[in-house]
C-alpha cells in the first residue's frame, strides 16, 4: 500500500535533495507555489504569520550569520527516508501497526554522550519488542532525538529569589544556567545543536543497521538496573518466547541473519518550534519540486503554537514530511477539522498525527467528540496518545513531575475510547530515557516525591525512566493483543 502521492513521485536519488538551498536571511527567496493548498507558500512565508514562542535574537546580523551557515549544512535525513515513514505512518491510519515515538523532553548540550544514545535506543527496542510480538503488530519506531532542542514555556520569564531572567527554551536558543549570559538567546545555538544532531543520527544509524539491532542479540539489550525488577523478569520471560521463535525459524530454513532480522528502521522527529532552524534545513527535492525539512522524518507542532493563522501551521504545511500535531482539551472539534485541512489538504493517509494529550479524565470527555468529527469528516489520521504532558504537577519541594499511575490511566483511556468509537488507537508518544533517572513517580520502579531529588537530570520535563517505560509497553502490549483477538499475556 502506498499513499497516492507518494505513488505519483518520482524516484529520487538520495542525492537529489541537496540541490536547491533557500536563502533566508535576506528574504530574498522568491516563493514557489506548493501543491499542498491554493495559498502561495515559500520555506519563508511563515514570517508573514504571527510566530508565539520564538526567541527574539537581539543581534539580526549574528542570526542571519548563524542561518546562513546552517544554509551550506548537509541534510540530516533523505527524501527515500522520509517516504519510507511516511508509507508506514499510512499503513497504520488504517489499522495496521502501531507508532512508538520515544525520548527525552529536551536533548542537551550537557547530557550529550553515546552511552546515553544507546541506553534510550536500547529501551525503544525493548519497548518494540514487547509490543510487537505481544500484539502482532508491526511498531514504527521513532526516537524524539537528534534534533529535539526547542522548548515552548509557560512563562517568558523565571524568577529566583527575586531575580527574574528570561526562561530557558532549550539548547538550541540559550543556556540552562541562571544567568543574563547564559539566558541570552543565541543564534550559534542553532549550529551547535545541528552538529551535535548530526552526530546523534549517525550513531544511531550505526545502531539500527549495524548488528546493535540484531533481535538474535536481544538477551544482550538488558539494562542493569532493569534486571532486579519486575519488568525486567516478564522482559527476560519475553525474550525467552522470542529466542525459541527463532530458533523454530531456523530450523524450518529461515535464514535469521538477513537484515530482517538484524537491522531496523529507525526514525527521528522532533516539535518543529524554531522555524529560523527548520526553514534553514529546508530543502527542494529537485526531481519532484517538493519541499522537504531535512532536520528530521517527522515533524509535529505543539500544543501552544498549533493556532490556524500562525507561523508554526504556516510553515509545516509547505513541507513533505509527515507532521503530527498536540492536542489538549481546548482543541474543538471544529478547530481539529481546520488544522487538518490546513496541515493535510489532500487527506493524504500517514500524512497527520493527531497526538492526543489532555490527562485521562479530560480525553474521556473529549476524545470521543474528536474522533467523531474525524470519522464524519472522512479523514485519514492517526491517532496518538501523548500520556504525559497533561500529567504534570509541581511536588512541594518544587520538582516538576508525573505520576505514572496518571499516565497509565491517560493510555488505558485513549484505548477504551478507541474501543467504543470504532476507531483505531495508532500509537504512544512519551517522554523517556534509558538511563535510571528519578523524574516521574510510581511505577515499578516505586520513586517518590522523596526521591526525585536523587537522579533529576532532565532538562525540562520529567522522563520516564527504562523500567517505567517498559512498564507502559506491557500495558500497550496487552490492549493491542485484546484488539487483535489473541488471548491474555
Ligand atoms: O515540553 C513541553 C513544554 O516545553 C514544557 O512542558 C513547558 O514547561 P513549563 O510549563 O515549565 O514552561
Ligand atoms: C512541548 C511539548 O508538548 P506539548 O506541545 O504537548 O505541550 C513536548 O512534547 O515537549
Ligand atoms: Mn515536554
Amino acid at each position: 500500500f502506498v499513499p497516492s502521492s507518494l505513488k505519483s513521485t518520482r524516484p529520487t536519488s538520495n542525492l537529489s535533495m541537496v540541490s536547491s538551498v533557500p536563502k533566508i536571511a535576506n528574504g530574498s527567496t522568491s516563493p514557489s507555489p506548493s501543491d499542498n493548498g491554493n495559498r502561495e507558500w515559500s520555506p519563508s512565508s511563515w514570517k508573514n504569520a504571527v510566530a508565539k514562542q520564538m526567541p527574539v535574537y537581539d543581534d539580526e546580523e549574528e542570526l542571519e550569520n548563524a542561518v546562513k551557515r546552517l544554509e551550506g549544512v548537509a541534510p540530516l535525513v533523505f527524501a527515500g527516508e522520509v517516504r519510507s515513514l511516511h508509507e508506514k505512518l499510512a499503513r497504520v491510519s488504517q489499522g495496521q501497526g502501531f507508532v512508538l515515538m520515544g525520548g527525552d523532553c529536551a536533548e542537551s548540550f550537557k547530557e550529550f554522550h553515546v552511552n546515553h544514545i544507546r541506553d534510550t535506543f536500547r529501551v525503544i527496542m525493548q519497548m518494540a519488542l514487547v509490543m510487537t510480538f505481544g500484539s502482532s503488530m508491526p511498531v514504527v519506531k521513532i526516537g524524539r532525538m537528534a534534533g529535539q532542542f526547542a522548548k515552548p514555556r509557560s512563562e517568558p520569564n523565571e524568577v529566583i529569589d527575586g531575580v527574574s531572567l528570561p526562561s530557558y527554551r532549550g539548547d538550541n536558543v540559550n543556556g540552562e544556567e541562571f544567568t543574563p549570559e547564559a539566558r541570552r538567546n543565541d543564534p550559534n545555538r542553532m549550529v551547535d545543536a545541528y552538529y551535535q544532531s548530526a552526530q546523534t543520527l549517525n550513531i544511531l544509524r550505526a545502531f539500527s543497521t549495524g548488528g546493535f539491532a540484531d533481535i538474535s542479540r536481544l538477551h544482550a539489550w538488558n539494562l542493569d538496573f532493569v534486571e532486579g525488577t519486575e519488568e525486567g523478569s516478564r522482559y527476560r520471560l519475553f525474550a525467552g518466547k522470542v529466542d525459541e521463535s527463532l530458533r523454530f525459524m531456523k530450523a524450518i530454513g529461515i535464514d535469521t541473519s538477513k537484515p530482517d532480522f538484524t537491522s531496523v528502521d529507525f526514525y527521528t522527529a522532533h516539535e518543529c518550534l524554531l522555524l529560523p532552524y527548520e526553514q534553514a534545513l529546508t530543502r527542494q527535492d529537485s526531481l519532484t519540486g517538493k519541499w522537504y525539512d531535512c532536520s528530521a522524518h517527522m515533524l509535529w507542532v505543539g500544543e501552544r503554537t498549533r493556532d490556524l493563522d500562525g507561523a508554526h501551521l504556516e510553515f509545516t504545511r509547505g513541507i513533505g514530511n509527515p507532521l503530527g500535531v498536540k492536542i489538549s482539551d481546548k482543541c474543538t472539534p471544529e478547530e481539529l477539522i481546520r488544522i487538518i485541512d490546513t496541515m493535510n489538504p489532500q487527506n493524504i493517509p500517514g500524512k497527520l498525527s493527531i497526538i492526543v494529550r489532555m490527562g485521562a479524565e479530560k480525553l474521556r470527555k473529549n476524545l470521543p467528540g474528536l474522533i467523531r468529527a474525524v470519522q464524519r469528516e472522512g479523514k485519514a489520521v492517526v491517532w496518538i496518545s501523548d500520556p504525559v504532558h497533561g500529567n504534570t504537577r509541581k511536588t512541594a519541594s518544587g520538582y516538576k513531575t508525573r505520576d505514572f499511575d496518571n499516565i497509565r490511566a491517560e493510555l488505558r483511556a485513549f484505548f477504551d475510547v478507541h474501543d467504543e468509537m470504532g476507531s483505531h488507537p495508532g500509537g504512544v508518544h512519551i517522554e523517556m530515557t534509558g538511563e535510571d533517572v528519578t523524574e516521574c513517580t510510581g511505577g515499578v520502579s516505586d520513586v517518590t516525591d522523596d526521591t526525585l531529588k536523587h537522579r533529576y537530570n532532565t532538562a525540562c520535563d520529567p522522563r520516564l525512566n527504562g523500567s517505567q517505560a517498559l512498564e507502559l509497553a506491557f500495558l500497550i502490549a496487552e490492549r493491542m493483543r485484546l484488539r487483535t483477538g489473541l488471548p491474555p499475556l
